[in-house]
């Protein structure tokens, strides 16, 4: 253990109301929506592969010609009441929305720069709009916010003069204002996702860093950072220089699920996905594998059953409309989670080994498991390890017919179910109604002495 000023200051899950409300989310949107949606991942008939939001680092457009973008910003197909029931449809119990990507380009009327919606023919407060729409349908809002700002003129990459550095203490004010505005502006949101945040400049500022998010904290209590919010005195990210979490959750997890539940190393953590490989701003041309309904599903399902939220990403249409492919993903998923979100709202790692047939997670607070299956094996038979002096009182169909099984007992703390052939085209889930043994060990076989 070393002595650090500006490294985590909290070992271990956060335990207030705030945090187990974001613990237990399961599921959420992402929403990418900003200038680079009007480009939509192309620019004079050419195609760009990288992520359409990046267009501008692509020198495709004219650096010039993308940041007078703002003066085509005119979504009028642009129904944040009609994005928050999308999302109430998919599922999601909360959203992750850009306020400000790299480029810059503010969709509120920031107080701090010009280069605003308020500057734009559209005018309206695009933040307030979402925020007031999801709201009113019951899902949380947290506020994805770029530090790296490709607009402002004292942005720097990297301190190597005199100048650089006189120039980024304004930025760093420029910063600071622009969150304390959107706390202030925007008081229902729950959190800030903190992105652009890499570079040497700002790895810099740890004492700044871990003063401003005590003083944002402050202001919003129960405000919920994640990890790549800020660097130690040291430089260290996410983990600082003891190997704690910096933050209330690990952010680390983009494009990428934990392979297995030693990966987490016991702290809250959020994936967000994206429907292509990588596209997070709108691109008109999807290439390659477009991830199903069921596969999304199951990676929901993967995340939960490791303690995790998984966020899945949207990316609106320069107009405002959100697109046919998402519809109908958000359509698919949420059919499903009609059915089984008792297997995923409120859920956490049930500490069962992994079996090939799917997932396990538990209700959180009672000895309620819930197995997500996705694979039967030819044998029709899913195997179960019971933790040590777990009995199953009952096991059944959370959905449809809600047939009982009477599970096998075949060694010490484990069973099989045995299913009926049945014609799967969906997950579907069982509950497993467990207690803990009162006497002896809750198994009739014992263990092989070695
Ligand atoms: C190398 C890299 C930098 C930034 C990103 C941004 N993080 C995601 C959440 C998107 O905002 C993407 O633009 C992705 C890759």
């Amino acid at each position: 253990q070393i002595t650090l000023l500006h490294g985590s200051h909290r070992v271990g899950k956060r335990s207030d109301a705030a945090m187990e409300k974001w613990r237990g989310y399961g599921l959420g949107q992402f929403i990418h929506w900003g200038l680079y949606a009007i480009p939509g991942g192309a620019w004079n008939g050419k195609q760009y592969n990288g992520a359409a939001e990046w267009i501008r680092s692509w020198n495709g457009i004219p650096k010039s010609t993308y940041d007078s973008l703002n003066y085509s910003f005119n979504p009028t197909a642009f129904d944040a009441k009609a994005w928050a029931k999308t999302a109430r449809q998919m599922g999601a119990k909360y959203v992750t929305f850009t306020t400000k990507h790299h480029d810059g380009f503010c969709l509120w009327p920031s107080k701090y720069t010009k280069y605003t919606v308020k500057n734009s023919p559209y005018k309206k407060d695009i933040v307030k709009a979402v925020v007031d729409a999801y709201d009113q349908e019951g899902i949380d809002v947290i506020l994805y916010f770029s530090v790296m700002d490709w607009n402002h003129p004292d942005w720097r990459y990297d301190l190597k003069t005199k100048e650089d550095s006189i120039a980024f203490e304004r930025f760093k004010k420029f910063t600071r204002n622009q969150l304390i505005e959107l706390l202030t502006n925007y008081p229902t949101v729950k959190g800030l996702w903190f992105d652009g945040t890499w570079d040497k400049s700002w790895v810099k500022q740890a004492a700044f860093a871990d003063e401003l998010e005590t003083e944002m904290r402050k202001l919003r209590p129960g405000l919920i950072i994640g990890s790549r919010f800020r660097a130690d005195e040291n430089g260290k990210r996410h983990f600082d220089s003891n190997g704690v979490l910096m933050g209330d959750y690990e952010q680390g997890w983009e494009r990428k699920i934990p392979a297995k539940i030693e990966d987490v190393h016991g702290n809250d953590w959020d994936c967000v996905m994206t429907v292509p490989e990588n596209q997070w701003g709108y691109n008109a041309a999807w290439n390659g594998h477009i991830k199903t309904g069921n596969e999304l599903i199951e990676m929901t399902a993967r995340c939960v059953s490791m303690g995790g939220n998984f966020v899945l990403n949207f990316g609106p249409k320069g107009d405002g409309s959100i697109r046919q492919e998402e519809i109908k993903l958000a359509t698919e998923i949420g059919d499903w989670m009609k059915i089984n979100q008792e297997a995923i709202y409120n859920c956490e790692y049930a500490g069962y080994e992994k079996q090939d047939w799917g997932y396990f997670t538990k209700k959180s607070g009672t000895d309620k498991i819930y197995m997500v299956v996705f694979n039967v094996p030819v044998s029709a038979a899913l195997r179960i390890k019971t933790p040590p002096k777990t009995i199953i009182k009952k096991a059944y169909l959370l959905a449809d017919t809600q047939e009982v099984f009477s599970p096998e007992e075949i060694s010490g703390d484990e069973y099989f179910l045995h299913l009926k052939k049945r014609e799967q085209s969906k997950p579907f889930v069982i509950v497993l109604e467990t207690a803990k043994a009162e006497k002896g060990n809750g198994t009739k076989y014992e263990k092989a002495k070695i």
